[in-house]
């Protein structure tokens, strides 16, 4: 079973995946592989540099604050990254998935609502938390201006539309909490993922 997690920037969605990890779930981190993805595909590397030109790479490396500087404000050419970069990661995905022999696996996603990936998954998980906290705790982990972290933000769809899609929210606010509200979620799983 495929258990999508997914939450605005800064929810604590790679928290709340390494709580399930913690608890023996295997997580697939769709953010990171997509970096790798980006550093070792010479076409995805290709696509870039065609898209946004020859600064978005230094040798194999992607310029991450330059490329983020150009498509989180402007949509045309952040859909045009996601085209190229989006069916890899779905294809390295499907490859990983096949190789779990467990009652389910965590494949966490930023963008999971917005590029319809949830209709992938078996069920969906979403993290929210208030929008000045996550603003303050990106601005305190990646040492960046509100501006940039409200730039991302625009790009992603408001927890309220998103609640209205997902299976289970775990409200990250209190991290206590949300260790007992994920460890009480991971038995809900176990439950769905065995046939009746
Ligand atoms: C634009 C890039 C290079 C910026 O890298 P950078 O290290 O500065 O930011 P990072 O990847 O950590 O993203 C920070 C947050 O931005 C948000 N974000 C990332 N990609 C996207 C996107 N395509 N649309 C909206 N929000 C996004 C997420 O909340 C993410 O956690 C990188 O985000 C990227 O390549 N994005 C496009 C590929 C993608 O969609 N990756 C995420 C899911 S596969
Ligand atoms: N409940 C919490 N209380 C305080 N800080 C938290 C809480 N949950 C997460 N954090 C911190 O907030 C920051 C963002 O959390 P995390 O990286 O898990 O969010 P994310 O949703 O994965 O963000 P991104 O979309 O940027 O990957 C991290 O520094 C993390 O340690």
């Amino acid at each position: 079973m495929i258990v999508g997690l997914t939450g605005g920037i800064g929810s604590g969605k790679t928290t709340v995946a390494k709580i399930f990890e913690e608890i023996g779930v295997p997580v697939y981190i769709a953010d990171k592989e997509a970096k790798l993805l980006m550093e070792t595909s010479g076409e995805i590397r290709g696509g870039i540099i065609e898209l946004l030109g020859e600064e978005a790479y230094t040798g194999n490396l992607p310029n991450s604050s330059y490329i983020a500087s150009i498509v989180f404000n402007n949509k045309n050419k952040l859909d045009l990254l996601n085209a190229i970069i989006h069916p890899a990661v779905k294809k390295h995905f499907k490859e990983w998935y096949e190789k779990q022999k467990v009652p389910y696996v965590i494949k966490e996603v930023a963008i999971l609502f917005e590029t319809g990936s949830d209709k992938e998954c078996d069920c969906t998980v979403l993290v929210t938390a208030p929008l000045e906290d996550r603003i303050k705790r990106v601005m305190e982990r990646d040492q960046v201006s509100k501006e940039e972290v409200e730039s991302r933000i625009n790009n992603q769809w408001p927890d309220n539309e998103k609640i209205k899609l997902a299976d289970y929210v775990v409200n990250n606010i209190n991290l206590v909490k949300t260790k007992q509200c994920v460890t009480t979620l991971h038995h809900t799983l176990l439950a769905k993922s065995r046939p009746v």
